[in-house]
């Protein structure tokens, strides 16, 4: 596969990158990754602030596109045909904010592309909002854990996946004690099942990561990545959410990639010694 180096990042050509239009393509191509903005907690929070305030957007829509995004990109890297575990059974976990309302769309989208998705989501808020995607996702016959599995390998023995959406870039550590406890088994079992992370790696800190923590196959940025993804060594990195509008990421100067086509995820992928080296 022809790979285009440009310092410390490169992307694939693909044929989903290729563009009709001539033009686009060379435009896309021509797209130094290593320009694009990975942003601090305080940048994300603003950016966050501004899209609901001066621009008027709904925590509704931008969930439902960043869940979408997130299930997008996870069917991209893990095909159900390739899940070998109960007709393509996942773990979405669901956190108490707003990163726990993602891995709730997440699981609808991934359920409607043909995934087998059970739901753990152990601090429900009572926001209307979080209420409807929880009984969207019953309705559509999602069950929800009512306790995470004592023994770390029945999840890896169960589950193809776990998806990650307990905490976002709001997250401060350490993780009170009920959540570091699932935290820890992740841990466990993460070299026996993939976990994929919705934002940010739970537990991680959200500018300096965590070494000992979580170690993701799959991210999946939204909006800009955040500085922590600098330490992100997973297989995949992706970014999704792609609702910013162009005056707003002129005013952070975040220089996005440009999606291919009508996707809602770009690949964002770092070339390190290791990738190079399995190529
Ligand atoms: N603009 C965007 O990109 C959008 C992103 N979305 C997603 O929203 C999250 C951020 O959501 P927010 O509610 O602000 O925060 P979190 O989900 O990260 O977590 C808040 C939640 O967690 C609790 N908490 C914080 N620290 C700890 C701790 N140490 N231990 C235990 N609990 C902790 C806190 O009390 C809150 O309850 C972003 O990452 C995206 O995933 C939107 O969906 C759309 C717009
Ligand atoms: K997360």
């Amino acid at each position: 596969m022809e790979r285009i180096s440009v310092n410390r990042f490169s992307f694939r050509r693909k044929g989903s990158w290729r563009n009709k239009d001539k033009n686009k393509e060379e435009v896309k191509e021509g797209f130094d990754m290593s320009t694009i903005s990975y942003i601090s907690q305080e940048e994300a929070q603003n950016i966050d602030e501004e899209l609901f305030t001066r621009y008027s957007f709904s925590v509704d829509q931008l969930m439902e596109l960043a869940g979408y995004s997130c299930a997008v990109a996870i069917a991209r890297c893990y095909p159900t045909e390739t899940l070998k575990k109960d007709h393509a059974a996942v773990l979405v976990c669901c956190g108490p904010g707003n990163n726990g309302g993602d891995g709730l769309v997440c699981a609808r989208h991934l359920k409607l592309f043909g995934y087998k998705p059970s739901i753990f989501y152990p601090k429900q808020s009572n926001k209307p909002l979080f209420q409807n995607l929880r009984a969207q996702c019953e309705q559509m016959d999602m069950p929800f854990l009512s306790f995470f599995p004592s023994e770390p390998h029945l999840i890896a023995e169960s589950y193809n996946l776990v998806i990650d959406a307990l905490f976002g870039f709001s997250f401060k550590g350490p993780a009170r004690p009920e959540f570091a406890v699932i935290l820890d088994k992740l841990r466990q079992i993460q070299n026996d099942v993939p976990i994929c992370s919705i934002d940010v790696p739970s537990g991680w800190d959200v500018e300096k990561g965590c070494e000992d923590g979580l170690h993701p196959e799959l991210l999946i940025s939204l909006t800009a990545p955040k500085k922590c993804a600098a330490f992100f060594h997973g297989k995949y990195h992706y970014l999704g959410g792609r609702f910013i509008p162009r005056s707003l990421e002129q005013k952070y100067s975040l220089n996005l990639p440009p999606y291919p086509g009508t996707d809602p995820i770009v690949e964002l992928k770092m070339h390190t010694a290791q990738s190079a080296s399995n190529e």
